[in-house]
C-alpha cells in the first residue's frame, strides 16, 4: 500500500472511533495512532527493498537480521532466506539488504561474467565516499589505492602493479616462514601449561610474517614473539577497522569522535602505525636510490656489474618502486608516497585474513576427509620424499602437485574467503540477462551461491577436489560463464592470486611431509592426519575475524596415550617440528633413538585422534557468520 493511503485510512479509522471519547482521550489515541503509523512506515521503508527494485525477488530483511543478530553459520543464513528466493528467481538474481542499501546480487556465472568483465558499466563502487576523517578512511587513505580506486587512476595502478605480482614467487620466503611455524607450534607445545594450542592464530602470525617480509621487507617475527610492540599494534589497528558501532555509522567516527575517548585511543595508535609504514617506505626508496647511484658508478668506472638481486628475493614494495620507474610513461614521481602507503595497508587487508582463512578451511577439510588427506599426503611425499629431515619444496616440486593444487581449490570453492564482491554500480540504465537494471543500482557478486550452484556443480555441498582433474566437471564448465570465482574475475580479479596460491602451496605441502621413519611399517602412523587431526577438536570460524580456534588439547591426547607413554608424545612433537638445519645433532640422536619408540604407542595415538575428528564438537563449531557482508 502506498505511504499516502497508509495515513489516510487510518486518519479516517481514528475519526469515525474518536466521537465518543473524551477529549483527553481523543489526544492520546490521535497521537499514538500517528506514533505508530510512522513508525510502521519507517519499518517498511527500511525492510523492503526500493521501488524502483521492486521487480526482482528479495529476501526477507527481517529473517536475515534475525539471523546476523544470532550468528547463525552463514551457510544456514544463505539455506534458509537466500536459496528459496533464488529458486523463485528467473535469472538468478535476488535483492538483500547491505547496511543501509539494498544491493541486487548474481548467482548466475553468465551474469556474473558480463559485470566482472563490462568494467565501465559497472565500475567499483565507491565505498570510501562517506569516509573521509574516519578510521578506515584514514587507513587505506582514501581511494588511492588498487583495491578502490576506479577509472584511470586504477588502471595506471594496476599497470604499475602487474609486473610485481608476476615476477618469481618468494616460495623460499614462504618455505622458511612454515619452518618458523613449526618450531613455534612445538614450542608451545611444550611450554603451553594449558596445553591448548590455538592453530588458527598461528596461522594468523604465519601470513602476518609472510606478507609483512613479502611485502616490504618488513620482519614482524609474530611466530617468535605474538606480544612485541609492532604485532600487538598490527592487531589493535586492524581489529578496529572491523568495530560495528563505527562500520554501520561512519559519521561516529569522523565528526562525533569526540564522544568516544576509547576510539580516538585507536586512531592515535593507527597514526602511529600509519608513520611506521611511512618510515619503512622512505628507507626504503632512499636504499633503492643509492644502490642505483652506486651501479651508475660502477659501470661509468667499467667495473665489472654485480649481480642483482633476483626479483623472488625482492618484496612487493620494491617492485612496485621499480615497476613505476620502468613503465614507459611514468616515471618514479608518479607513484607517490600516499599511494604506496595505501597500497602496502591494502595489501594488509587483502592478503592476510583471507590466506589465514584458506588454510584453516583446508586443514579442517582434510580433517573430516580422511581419504583426500591420505592421497594428497602420499602424493606430496612421493615428490618430497620421506626422509628424517625437513625439505623445502622448489617451485619445480610444488608445479607436480597437482592433487594438492585440487584439494586447494575445492577448499576455496566450499569456503571462498572472500564470499562476495565489492559492489558494483551501474553507470547506466541496461539489462542484466532478461532483467531491467536502472542506473544507480548496486550490483554484487554472490561467489558462495556460485559455487554451489547446482547446474553447474554436482552435489554441491560435498567436498571433492576431483571436480578439479583434467578434464573433470569444473573444465566441463568452458563457456557456462564464470563458475568459479575465488579470487574474482574480469581485469579487476585478485592480483595476488599466484602469491596466495603459492603460499598455501608451500606451507601445506611442508605439512604434508614430516619425515618419519624410512622405511619402517610398524612406524606408518600418518603424520600430516595426526597433525591435522589434532589441531582440529575445536574449530570455529567467524567471516572476517579470524577468531576462530582450532585447538591440541594436549592434556587429552596425553591422556589418551597414557602417562608411561608421556614422554613419546612430547617427542613427536619435538621431533617433527623441530627444524633439522638448526639442530643438526639433535636429529641425528632423534634418528638413532627411533628404534626405540614403542610404536604401539604411536598407533594408538593416532588411532584415537582419527576417532576424534568425527565428534559433533569439531562439526558443530563450524560456524561462520556473516555479519559483516
Ligand atoms: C586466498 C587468498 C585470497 C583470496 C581468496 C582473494 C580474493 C580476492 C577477490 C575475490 C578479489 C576481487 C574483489 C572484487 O572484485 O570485488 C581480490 C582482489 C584483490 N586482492 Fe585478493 N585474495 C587473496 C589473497 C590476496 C593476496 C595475498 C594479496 C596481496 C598480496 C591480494 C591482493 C588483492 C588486491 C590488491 C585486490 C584488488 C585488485 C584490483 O582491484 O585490481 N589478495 N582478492
Amino acid at each position: 500500500m502506498e505511504t499516502n493511503s497508509i495515513i489516510l485510512s487510518t486518519l479516517k479509522t481514528i475519526a469515525k472511533k474518536s466521537n465518543n471519547l473524551s477529549r483527553p482521550q481523543k489526544i492520546l489515541s490521535i497521537t499514538t495512532a500517528i506514533f505508530a503509523t510512522l513508525t510502521f512506515i519507517l519499518f517498511k521503508k527500511t525492510t523492503s527493498p526500493p521501488k524502483r527494485l521492486k521487480h526482482i525477488p528479495s529476501v526477507s530483511y527481517v529473517g536475515m537480521m534475525l539471523g546476523y543478530l544470532k550468528a547463525q553459520p552463514l551457510m544456514e543464513i544463505t539455506k534458509k532466506y537466500i536459496d528459496p528466493v533464488i529458486a523463485k528467481s528467473p535469472d538468478g538474481l535476488y535483492m538483500r539488504p547491505s547496511r543501509k542499501i539494498w544491493n541486487i546480487y548474481v548467482t548466475e556465472p553468465e551474469l556474473a561474467k558480463i559485470v566482472y568483465n563490462k568494467n565501465d558499466l559497472f565500475p567499483k563502487l565507491d565505498l570510501t565516499a562517506n569516509h573521509a576523517g574516519t578510521y578506515s578512511g584514514k587507513f587505506s587513505a582514501r581511494s588511492n589505492n588498487l583495491f578502490f580506486s576506479t577509472g584511470a587512476e586504477w588502471k595506471r595502478q594496476r599497470r604499475i602493479a602487474n609486473p610485481a605480482f608476476h615476477s618469481a614467487m618468494p616460495t623460499n620466503l614462504f618455505g622458511q616462514y612454515t619452518k618458523k611455524l613449526f618450531s613455534s607450534i612445538a614450542k608451545s607445545i611444550t611450554s603451553n601449561d594449558s596445553s591448548l594450542v590455538d592453530l588458527s592464530s598461528f596461522f594468523t602470525n604465519y601470513t602476518l610474517d609472510v606478507i609483512g617480509d613479502a611485502g616490504f621487507g618488513f620482519k614482524f617475527n609474530s611466530l617468535q614473539d605474538s606480544t612485541s610492540e609492532y604485532v600487538l599494534r598490527y592487531d589493535k589497528v586492524t581489529e578496529a577497522l572491523m568495530d560495528p558501532l563505527f562500520f554501520f555509522f561512519p559519521s561516529l567516527d569522523a565528526e562525533y569522535i569526540w564522544l568516544f575517548p576509547k576510539r580516538q585511543e585507536v586512531h592515535k595508535e593507527l597514526g602511529v602505525f600509519l608513520e611506521m609504514v611511512r618510515e619503512i617506505i622512505a628507507q626504503k626508496r632512499l636504499s633503492l636510490s643509492e644502490k642505483k647511484k652506486l651501479k651508475e658508478l660502477a659501470i661509468a668506472r667499467g667495473e665489472a656489474d654485480t649481480p642483482s638481486e633476483k626479483a623472488s628475493e625482492k618484496d612487493i614494495l620494491t617492485l612496485l618502486i621499480e615497476s613505476a620507474e620502468t613503465d614507459e610513461n611514468h616515471d618514479i614521481s608518479d607513484i607517490s608516497n600516499d599511494m604506496l602507503l595505501s597500497n602496502m595497508c591494502v595489501l594488509f587487508t587483502a592478503g592476510h585474513d583471507t590466506t589465514t582463512a584458506a588454510l584453516l578451511f583446508f586443514i579442517y577439510e582434510l580433517a573430516i576427509n580422511q581419504e583426500i588427506q591420505e592421497k594428497a599426503r602420499k602424493e606430496i611425499i612421493s615428490i618430497l620424499g620421506d626422509g628424517t629431515t625437513d625439505v623445502l619444496p622448489t617451485p619445480e616440486q610444488l608445479s607436480k602437485m597437482d592433487y594438492l593444487n585440487m584439494v586447494i581449490k575445492e577448499t576455496l570453492r566450499l569456503h571462498s574467503p572472500v564470499p562476495i564482491s565489492s559492489p558494483r554500480i551501474a553507470s547506466e540504465d541496461c539489462m542484466l540477462g532478461q532483467t531491467f537494471i536502472p542506473k544507480g543500482s548496486t550490483i554484487v557478486i554472490d561467489a558462495i551461491s556460485i559455487h554451489r550452484n547446482s547446474k553447474y556443480w554436482s552435489s554441491p555441498d560435498l567436498f571433492n577436489p576431483d571436480r578439479f582433474l583434467p578434464g573433470g566437471e569444473a573444465d566441463q564448465h568452458a563457456g557456462s560463464g564464470l563458475t568459479y570465482v575465488p579470487f574474482g574475475g574480469g581485469s579487476r580479479h585478485c592480483i595476488g592470486r599466484n602469491f596466495a596460491m603459492n603460499e598455501q602451496k608451500m606451507m601445506l605441502s611442508m605439512f604434508g611431509d614430516f619425515p618419519q621413519k624410512p622405511d619402517g611399517d610398524d612406524l606408518q602412523f600418518n603424520s600430516i592426519g595426526t597433525v591435522f587431526v589434532a589441531s582440529l577438536f575445536l574449530l570455529e570460524w567467524f567471516e572476517y575475524k579470524p577468531a576462530g580456534k582450532a585447538v591440541i588439547e594436549l592434556s587429552e591426547i596425553q591422556q589418551l596415550v597414557g602417562d608411561d607413554n608421556k614422554w613419546n608424545v612430547d617427542y613427536f612433537f619435538n621431533s617433527h617440528f623441530l627444524p633439522s638445519t638448526e639442530c643438526l645433532e639433535g636429529v641425528q640422536a632423534i634418528q638413532s633413538e627411533i628404534e626405540e619408540i614403542p610404536t604401539r604407542s604411536l598407533q594408538l595415538f593416532q588411532t584415537k585422534l582419527y576417532e576424534a575428528r568425527f565428534s559433533d564438537t569439531l562439526l558443530e563449531k563450524d560456524k561462520r557468520s556473516s555479519q559483516w557482508l
